[in-house]
């Protein structure tokens, strides 16, 4: 595709230049995370806020997730021409622009009114994989058709009914997604105090659960269609999609359903990651669910070199819970990583500005990502490797 967006040449310096000349504009946008996330919890209700913001219990492993890359330290290399970079890399057999994915995040209407169609189109703009979630607020075809050609992950949550699955995973084909990402830390939601506290749960409401009422699979199971009884089609919603019995038995029968690649993502323990890719999986990806699943788990940074050591190349790795800035998805890719998912912020651009928001924060994220390794002594995704850190 010739007009796919590229991150080259000096790429950082256009943004900062371009930062630099929006001085006095009166709709100027945040640049760094910190002042996206006040902005987006100026605008938001305390539900919606702490369903985003929350962590499991008292938030530990969130806390840890930003803490391990603290202890990592990157080791800048001088004087090696780093005037030509490119941030383009291959993933799945597919060429990217840059390492960098919009990971799956649930029920956008409760942030924005466009809900997922806002950061897919920033996504497709920027030529980024966008991963739909099961849970989304549109549906996952109405998703695909904001997005154009923009390259979309479809993400399954495993179900108690494997009808439903399955024809869960025949749209996600039909719609031109291009790799199924399979969730597997949230089989049941994790003790989140803030949500109890506010007594907040969206799908309760109605919300996130497009991909079930639009599903022939699901309708068919329904004595009465949506449109007459909503709360009915709500209850029998959650009871199909808690799902605490699913075993590597479900995750070989998800993979034998599609001719996608299949990622696992949720994992942190390398006997895990071992048994997936005996599963025949195509990609891990490392995640703690940006700690709202186990208060007190691993860091997920920390559990990565673990798990690429196990998988030792057989399949691709991937990571998220944590990364804010450039320098963090430098230090994943030096730890393993083959790219990263990006969450919570842009979350909290959406919620603050919609997809301009969105395009924002990725295009300053990228730009801090070309100029940290640029300063770091590379050039390119091939010439990271565990060398560029160390732990302190
Ligand atoms: C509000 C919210 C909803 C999420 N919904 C999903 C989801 O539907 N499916 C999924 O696999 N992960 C979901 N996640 C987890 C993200 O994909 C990702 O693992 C996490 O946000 C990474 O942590 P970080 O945002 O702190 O970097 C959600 C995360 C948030 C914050
Ligand atoms: C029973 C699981 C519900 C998950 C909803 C979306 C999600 O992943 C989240 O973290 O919230």
């Amino acid at each position: 595709m010739s007009s796919l967006p590229s991150f080259q040449g000096n790429f950082g310096l256009q943004a900062q230049v371009e930062i630099y000349l929006s001085a006095g504009q009166a709709q100027r946008l945040p640049v760094s995370v910190d002042r996206w996330r006040e902005r987006a919890r100026a605008v938001l209700p305390d539900g919606p806020w702490w369903y985003v913001e929350g962590g499991a219990g008292g938030g530990a492993t969130m806390a840890a997730n930003r803490q391990a890359f603290d202890r990592w330290r990157l080791r800048p290399r001088m004087l090696r021409d780093v005037a030509q970079r490119d941030l383009s890399t291959e993933l799945l057999g597919r060429r990217l622009p840059a390492p960098v994915l919009l990971a799956p995040v649930g029920v956008l209407s409760v942030v924005h009114g466009e809900a997922e169609r806002a950061p897919a189109r920033a996504a497709a703009r920027l030529g980024l994989p966008f991963i739909a979630s099961t849970v989304s607020s549109v549906t996952l075809e109405g998703i695909a058709e904001a997005m154009g050609d923009g390259p979309r992950w479809f993400q399954l949550y495993p179900a108690r009914d494997r009808e439903i699955m399955a024809s869960l995973i025949r749209r996600a084909e039909a719609a031109g997604y291009e790799a199924l990402v399979v969730t597997v830390d949230t089989t049941m939601l994790g003790w989140r105090e803030h949500d109890l506290e506010n007594a907040y749960l969206p799908f309760l409401l109605g919300e996130g659960i497009a991909n079930y009422l639009s599903d022939p699979a699901f309708r068919a199971r329904l004595p009465r269609p949506p449109e007459e009884d909503r709360e009915g089609a709500i209850l029998q919603f959650l009871q199909v999609f808690v799902n605490p019995s699913f075993t590597w038995d479900e995750l070989a029968f998800i993979r034998g359903q599609t001719r996608l690649p299949v990622l696992v993502k949720g994992i942190t323990h390398p006997g895990d990651a071992r048994q997936a890719v005996e599963c025949g999986v195509q990609g891990i990806i490392v995640s703690n669910h940006g700690g709202r699943q186990v208060d007190g788990a691993v860091a997920a940074l920390d559990a990565l070199p673990e798990v690429v050591e196990a998988v030792a190349g057989r399949v691709a790795v991937l990571f998220d819970s944590g990364i804010r800035r450039g320098a963090d998805v430098l230090k994943a890719l030096a730890l393993g990583a083959r790219a990263v998912l990006v969450g919570r912020p842009y979350v909290y651009a959406l919620a603050a500005a919609g997809e301009a928001g969105v395009a924002r924060l990725l295009r300053h994220l990228l730009a801090d990502l070309d100029l940290t390794m640029g300063l770091c002594g590379v050039r390119s995704a091939a010439e990271i490797d565990g060398s560029l850190v160390t732990r302190v």
